[in-house]
């Protein structure tokens, strides 16, 4: 006999380890969607201007803590954006003080606001080796940005061009490759045993490169590194379900206002905030692998950042399809709620 599918699931409070929450009226608008499900969430710098200093970053976090809706325990971990001339010092005091958690490299160009990011990675090598000594993480968005690269291969050629010089060079830095997209960088965050990590969005356990394009182009689907073919899909579906420590949730909930991604050249980013729990738990449980829900949203991020887990909890139960907003309003104007495609039966009980 086999046993009847759960309908209700009890898992620690899921913490997101890649979230863009923007600022003034975008985050106002915004933080809410997260506060309401996560713990934590890893706040990506990528602003105009970026969060480069620890005292930017410390009044980001204060600006972050003035949006929080009342009584909200929501904590946000903050990270710097790594420039050629950032100081590594700099970095050093932030992460003593506890308050920054981790720094992010962006190649330069690579996706939105980028173009302070980094273009010779040697330039950034006294930063990297003193994050190795203290035990800082670094963030990275995977990808070349080299004009003769396919779109579609720049994060497997980033692994070999990028990442693997750098973790030869600097073995003690702990790297978190961001929002994954490809079975070339499953297998090798799989084939590597120490000190690599990847996060895997709500977005890409769901699209591949079809829905963006078959039948009409969708923008709200466009997102960075952008959807790949069905089978790298699986892969990610594999690794997510799997159970492994070294993969785990990273939302990348990016919004941009529909007036910014509806136009002859549209900003990359999904935003997922609202339905992020949901869409999850209907991938997880459509693969049958409900059991492993929390170790991905909830378990493995601290265990790879050395940070506790949450004692809360919250609890999913599966009905009738959960009512979710099309759009969220915000002082800038409306964005558009990730649309799965299918109906979402999980509701994260209030
Ligand atoms: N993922 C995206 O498509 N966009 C992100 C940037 C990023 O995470 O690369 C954004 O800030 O809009
Ligand atoms: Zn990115
Ligand atoms: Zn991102």
């Amino acid at each position: 006999m086999t046993k009847p599918a759960p309908t209700r699931l009890t898992i620690r409070r899921p913490d997101d380890w890649h979230l863009h929450l923007r600022d003034g009226a975008m985050l106002q608008g915004v933080l809410p969607h997260s506060a309401a499900h996560f713990g934590r969430a890893i706040i990506m710098p990528n602003l105009v201007p970026p969060v480069v200093t620890g005292a930017q970053a410390a009044a980001y976090r204060d600006r972050i803590m003035a949006a929080l809706p009342e009584g909200s325990t929501f904590t946000p971990l903050m990270t710097l954006y790594l420039t050629e001339d950032t100081d590594p010092e700099d970095v050093a005091r932030a992460h003593a003080d506890g308050l920054v958690t981790a720094v992010k490299l962006y190649p330069a160009g690579a996706t939105t606001n980028s173009a302070s990011g980094v273009r010779d990675f040697d330039k950034v090598r006294p930063v990297l080796e003193k994050m190795a000594e203290i035990g800082c993480p670094l963030c990275v968005h995977g990808e070349v940005t080299d004009p003769e690269v396919d779109i579609f291969d720049r994060e497997a050629v980033f692994i070999d061009k990028v990442l693997k010089p750098i973790r030869k060079k600097t073995p003690d830095l702990r790297v978190i490759m961001e929002h994954v997209t490809t079975q070339d960088a499953v297998d090798y965050v799989r084939d590597t045993h120490k000190n690599l990590a990847a996060t895997i969005t709500t977005h890409h356990l769901i699209i591949n490169r079809n829905d963006i394009l078959v039948g009409g182009i969708k923008p709200h689907f466009y997102c960075l590194p952008v959807a790949k073919r069905e089978r790298h899909r699986i892969a990610l579906v594999q690794a997510a379900t799997s159970g492994d420590k070294r993969f785990f949730l990273g939302t990348d909930s990016a919004p941009h206002t529909d007036a910014n991604k509806l136009q002859p050249c549209g900003c990359a980013g999904c935003f997922t905030a609202p339905n992020t729990m949901s869409c999850l738990a209907e991938v997880f449980d459509a693969a049958k692998k409900l059991g492993q829900l929390e170790a991905f949203t909830s378990l493995n991020g601290p265990r790879f950042y050395g940070l506790p887990v949450n004692e809360e909890t919250i609890t999913l139960t599966k009905g009738e399809p959960v009512a979710y907003p099309a759009q969220v309003d915000t002082g800038d104007g409306p964005v558009t709620v990730f649309d799965p495609g299918f109906p979402l039966h999980w509701r994260i009980e209030a």
